[in-house]
């Protein structure tokens, strides 16, 4: 799992070995250990080189061993042997160095990397801090501001970026480890003393007390309730305040009260949950590793509004050839300057220059005849899109692939108006479309796997974590949604305010409770879908439409012109039209109360559990109908959905794993109850694979797939 050899006469080259990211294992561990007692020992070798297999330094703990028993020598004696090592050692860094690979480079005495490569210290995202002396050593070398930045984010760094902050010795787009061999041997015999990271005082702000206090400030702010971000900067100021030593112990407790939290086992279920979606599934058998995607280098999206530029931006940000088609002249002129505009911020954002003229402007369809793939993002309305996907089908290419940016509407019978239903495939972004991470690629029984596959692909190529899913109404994001959001209008109805139900939400996580939300994306957007839904009777308060419970109050605020912060007024008042700062609004107080009375409601109070339960029970539950229909093949996959589109809390896992870990039995019993109290509600009757589930004894979440497969009966 490491191999010692020697090259160039006197170096002593450790390579990890361990596919694909050579991370550290038990066996791993143990290779260092092993090889690096050798290389101090043997008098031939003068200096050592620390390197990984196959262009990887290394991808860090093996995260695969956390949820087992931990076996194996333990990191931090392994660096600090390293680091006391009377040799010098030299990280060569290829590919990535991180997390516990980074604080292996830390440890060594001198490091050389390749510009490319990935470096670091990502354990926050895993629910973790960096546990093998990163929260120590780092702050150490580049100081704390910079230090509690990439520990707290976790984000990664070019080799290039890794220089200018000091993280490296020596940056080289020649071969790496050759270029580290041979700066071992430059450096034989030269004191090491200045080179142990663990001897340097800690570079502080001048008052440390008001500088950490802002940053716990503001980390607790943006962490929603991540215990992991807070425990990072406390392990920071530990370094600026503490001996190595000492604050090497207050690393090592505040990794104890992470490592076994609910939120690391969330956390780290979402890492491999995501790479579980890549590995798609449908139900006709079509699979990623047996599906080829087709070569996209050209796209066209037709429609230039919020999503159709988004889209467009994504597109050429990814490197492809954009067609952009918008009927209108002087709209298309005004998705140009914004297009050019929002690239260009982004650009900058990313630190990556733009390749000019990748995307063409064209009034006219026919500008896509020669395109390899089109995306249409024109309104919700299906009579528009049965037409555009007709004249596409017969001036398209024969195989173009045919995509829908629709967020609900029937992906089969957008297929069905075409020459090749097998090409058509829905590709639904979220707003803002160049920046949100997720992508639904919808398939119908027709699509072919190739036109799967090329979706999904080019979803990757954005940048996007792309989740197959079936075809139903609302699909999997949208659908699920429904009764979170009715559950929210059903408790104000039953006596809570939208402030109540937000501030529940909140802190539970998201970022944006239901009411807040839906003032920042409309409330006249929801209003449209139910309008073609039939639900919507002007003027009426009937609580019972369709059969089953319905809640007209959020079309009553539409019928009143309060759309949400475009119109300065919704769920709640703001100063302006556009304004973003929420206000509790007095008119709504009233509003609400009339409303009940006339309805012969008795306002009750609603705690947070209750909120908690019935809006989130609710969304999980139609998540298990949506599993029950194979619309989703696994729980990983409406996780990730809702984690990278909708806010929910990445420190909860997703709705489904959350379910799991309050228990399912749980879940069950409080839908029952509260079908019971409000039998008018059909979404809080509990689904039968939820009833499956738990007279299944509540398998681990890994295990619900093999259950869903199960042949059942449907009494
Ligand atoms: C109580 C004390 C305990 C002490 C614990 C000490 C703590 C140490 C802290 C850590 O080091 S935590 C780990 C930190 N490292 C990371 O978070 C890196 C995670 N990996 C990545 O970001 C990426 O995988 C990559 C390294 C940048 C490579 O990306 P790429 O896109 O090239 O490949 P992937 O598809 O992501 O990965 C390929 C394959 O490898 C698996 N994998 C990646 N990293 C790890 C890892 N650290 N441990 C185990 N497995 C890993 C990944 O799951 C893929 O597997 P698959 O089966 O092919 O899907």
């Amino acid at each position: 799992m490491a191999a010692l050899t020697r090259v160039s006469g006197s170096v002593g080259l450790i390579s990890l070995l361990n596919p694909p990211v050579n991370a550290l294992s038990a066996a791993v561990r143990q290779g260092i250990v092993d090889t690096v007692r050798r290389a101090v020992s043997d008098p031939q070798v003068k200096s050592v080189v620390i390197c990984g297999q196959n262009g990887v330094f290394c991808g860090g703990a093996d995260i695969k061993e956390f949820g087992g028993h931990m076996s194996g020598p333990p990191l931090v004696p392994i660096f600090n042997t390293i680091e006391a090592a009377d040799k010098p050692v030299v990280a060569a860094i290829e590919g990535s160095a991180l997390g516990g690979g980074l604080e292996l480079a830390l440890a060594c005495h001198y490091r050389i990397t390749q510009s490319k490569a990935r470096l670091g210290l990502p354990e926050v995202s895993l629910g973790l801090l960096p546990a093998a002396g990163g929260t120590q050593r780092l702050p150490r070398l580049i100081g704390v501001p910079a230090a509690l930045d990439l520990i707290t984010t976790g984000r990664h760094l070019t080799g290039a970026e890794a220089l200018k902050l000091g993280i490296v010795d020596q940056v080289t787009d020649q071969n790496t480890v050759e270029a580290a061999v041979k700066f071992a041997l430059s450096i034989v015999g030269q004191s090491l003393e200045s080179r142990r990271i663990s001897t340097l005082p800690c570079p502080c702000p001048a008052d440390i007390d008001a500088f950490f206090e802002g940053v716990m400030q503001r980390v607790k702010k943006s962490a929603h309730g991540a215990i992991a971000p807070v425990a990072c900067v406390q392990a920071v100021q530990a370094a600026a305040t503490l001996p190595f030593t000492q604050g090497m112990q207050r690393e090592q407790e505040l990794m104890a009260t992470l490592f076994g939290s609910g939120q690391a086992r969330a956390l780290q279920y979402c890492f491999f949950s995501q790479r579980v979606v890549s590995k798609w599934s449908s139900p006709s058998g079509s699979r990623w590793d047996t599906s080829k995607p087709k070569p996209v280098t050209k796209v066209g999206v037709i429609g230039l509004g919020t999503m159709g530029r988004g889209i467009t931006v994504a597109l050429a940000l990814a490197g492809l050839s954009v067609v952009a088609v918008e009927t209108q002249q002087q709209q298309m002129m005004a998705a140009q300057h914004a297009v050019s505009g929002m690239l260009e911020r982004t650009a900058r954002r990313r630190g990556v220059s733009l390749v000019g003229d990748q995307i063409r402007y064209s009034v006219e369809l026919e500008a896509v005849a020669d395109v390899e793939l089109v995306i249409e993002a024109v309104f919700e309305d299906m009579a528009l899109k049965e037409k555009l996907f007709k004249q596409l089908s017969t001036l398209c290419k024969a195989d173009t692939l045919l995509c829908s940016n629709t967020s609900s509407l029937d992906i089969d019978h957008l297929a069905s108006q075409t020459h090749s239903p097998q090409l058509v495939v829905g590709m639904h972004f979220f707003a803002p479309a160049h920046v949100m991470k997720l992508l639904e690629v919808v398939y119908g029984p027709r699509s072919a796997p190739q036109a799967v596959a090329t979706a999904m692909e080019l979803g990757k190529r954005m940048g996007k974590v792309s989740v197959a899913v079936g075809n139903c109404s609302g699909f999997v994001g949208n659908r699920m949604l429904m009764p979170y959001v009715e559950e929210a209008s059903f408790l104000v109805e039953e006596g809570a305010s939208p402030e109540i139900v937000d501030r529940a939400l909140e802190e539970f996580g998201f970022p944006m409770g239901v009411f807040r939300m839906s003032d920042l994306s409309g409330l006249d957007v929801g209003w449209k879908v139910r309008k073609a839904r039939g639900l919507v009777e002007p003027g009426q308060m009937s609580r019972v439409r369709q059969g089953r419970r319905y809640s007209p109050l959020g079309d009553l605020l539409c019928e009143q012109g309060r759309f949400g912060q475009k119109t300065g007024r919704g769920w709640y008042l703001y100063d302006s039209a556009g304004s973003r700062e929420a206000q509790p609004d007095p008119w709504l107080q009233s509003f609400l109360e009339e409303y009940r009375a006339r309805q012969g409601l008795v306002s009750r109070r609603i705690d947070s559990q209750e909120v908690l339960e019935r809006c989130l029970y609710a969304l999980i539950n139609e998540g298990f109908n949506i599993l029950q229909e194979g619309i989703a093949a696994g729980p990983e996959d409406i996780d990730m959905i809702y984690v990278f589109g909708y806010g929910f809390p990445r420190h909860r896992g997703g709705p489904m794993f959350y379910a799991s870990q309050v228990g399912l039995a749980q879940v069950l019993q409080r839908l029952e109850h509260y079908q019971q109290l409000h039998p008018d509600i059909p979404h809080l009757r509990p689904s039968s694979l939820l009833r499956r589930l738990v007279s299944s004894g509540s398998p681990r979440i890994q295990r619900w797939r093999e259950i869903i497969r199960m042949p059942h009966s449907s009494l």
